[in-house]
């Protein structure tokens, strides 16, 4: 591994250096309580693309590095999807304010306010804890948002679904998910469709979340099973999906696991970067997760760009081909370094 590779890699998992971003903006509006930060990483490929976070962080400095690593991650996302995007992404701390209606509009009205002073520099999207409606009020305001009419979640679970395969398909030399056993963390937006594609492919599927309810529903429609949320991660499986949570294939789980591959939709699967050597010497396969669940920004762009949906399809199956290349081209190493260089690659093509 390079000293250049190295440094992204951490870049990816770890606090990013204050000073690495193009731009880090805070925003703040006394009338709603809005604090906001907006990190534009790298817009060589164009403007920065992110989505929008609102969540309790613990300071000030916990949400600017939290934007800061998300957008970094965006960057390389988009790099990866071969798509004309920078990454950005924005945090809102208001942790005062309600989530009710007439507050909420008003507080994101402030914020359409920041994100259209950007002058599209940054494109928001929908993120943990804001909604679609929450993307037409910013854009009422004259910025420029992505998402604001249609769910990108059926194509991130459809791009996560073929980089599943291609993940079984160097694990067990099989070209399909039949007979195999997949369980997936959270049957959420993506979750739950994840879990339906696996089915419809022949698969077992074993599904975990919090909502006992949910997870129960989306059991019944797969014709599987509901197993705990405290055991799904190290549950007897083929193919384990985490599509709820970050960070949850840690060092002390690597030993307890007990699938072949990890292939999932959730951002930030590994807790570090060693997480991955660890899997390998176990035999199991990883899947980077910025690859595979790239469906929804290609959805996003699509849509902008006016594409019909057999183009749209296209380019999110193929990120299965591009999984397979990478963990080709990884071999025994790194799957998430392979991507990371061709990510740079990328960019320093667009640089030059
Ligand atoms: N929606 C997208 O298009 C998209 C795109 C890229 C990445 N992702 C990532 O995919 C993941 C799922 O996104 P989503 O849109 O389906 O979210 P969602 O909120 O619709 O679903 C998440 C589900 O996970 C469940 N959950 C939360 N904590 C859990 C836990 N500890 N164990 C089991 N279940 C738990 C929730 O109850 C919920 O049902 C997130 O990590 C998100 O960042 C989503």
């Amino acid at each position: 591994m390079s000293d250049s590779d190295a440094a992204g890699r951490r870049d990816l998992v770890d606090p990013v250096d204050p000073w690495t971003s193009e731009q880090v903006i805070t925003y703040a509006d006394e009338t709603t309580g809005l604090r906001a930060v907006i990190a534009i990483d790298d817009t060589t490929l164009g403007p920065g693309f992110g989505g929008v976070r609102w969540r309790p962080y613990p300071s000030t400095a916990a949400a600017i590095r939290e934007a800061q690593r998300l957008a970094r991650a965006m960057t390389f996302k988009h790099a990866l999807a071969e798509l004309p995007y920078g990454g950005a992404k924005s945090v809102i701390m208001a942790d005062g304010v309600t989530r009710d209606e007439p507050a909420r509009r008003a507080l994101f009205e402030a914020f359409g306010d920041a994100v259209a002073r950007t002058h599209g520099l940054y494109i928001p999207g929908v993120d943990m804890g804001t909604t679609l409606a929450d993307m037409d009020v910013i854009r009422s305001r004259g910025a420029r948002v992505y998402c604001a009419d249609a769910d990108p979640s059926p194509w991130t679970a459809r791009g996560a679904y073929v980089a599943m395969r291609a993940g079984v398909q160097r694990a067990y030399d099989v070209p399909t998910l039949a007979g195999l056993t997949v369980a997936v963390q959270g049957a959420g937006n993506v979750g739950g469709e994840l879990a339906r594609l696996a089915a419809r492919d022949g698969a077992r599927v074993l599904v975990a979340d919090v909502d006992a309810e949910r997870a129960a529903s989306v059991a019944a429609e797969c014709g599987g099973e509901v197993v705990d949320v405290a055991e799904v991660v190290t549950c007897e499986c083929d193919v384990l999906a985490p599509s709820a949570v970050a960070r949850v294939v840690t060092m002390d789980v690597v030993p307890r696991l007990r699938c072949r591959v990890i292939a999932g939709a959730a951002n930030d699967i590994l807790d570090e970067p060693s997480c991955e050597q660890a899997l390998s010497e176990r035999g199991i396969t990883f899947v980077p997760d910025f690859v595979a669940n790239a469906g929804g920004v290609i959805h996003e762009h699509a849509r902008a760009q006016g594409w019909d949906d057999a183009r749209l399809t296209a380019a999110v199956d193929a990120i299965g081909p591009r999984v397979t290349d990478l963990l080709e081209q990884a071999g025994d190493g790194s799957a998430v370094e392979a991507a990371l260089s061709r990510g740079r690659a990328r960019l320093a093509a667009a640089r030059r």
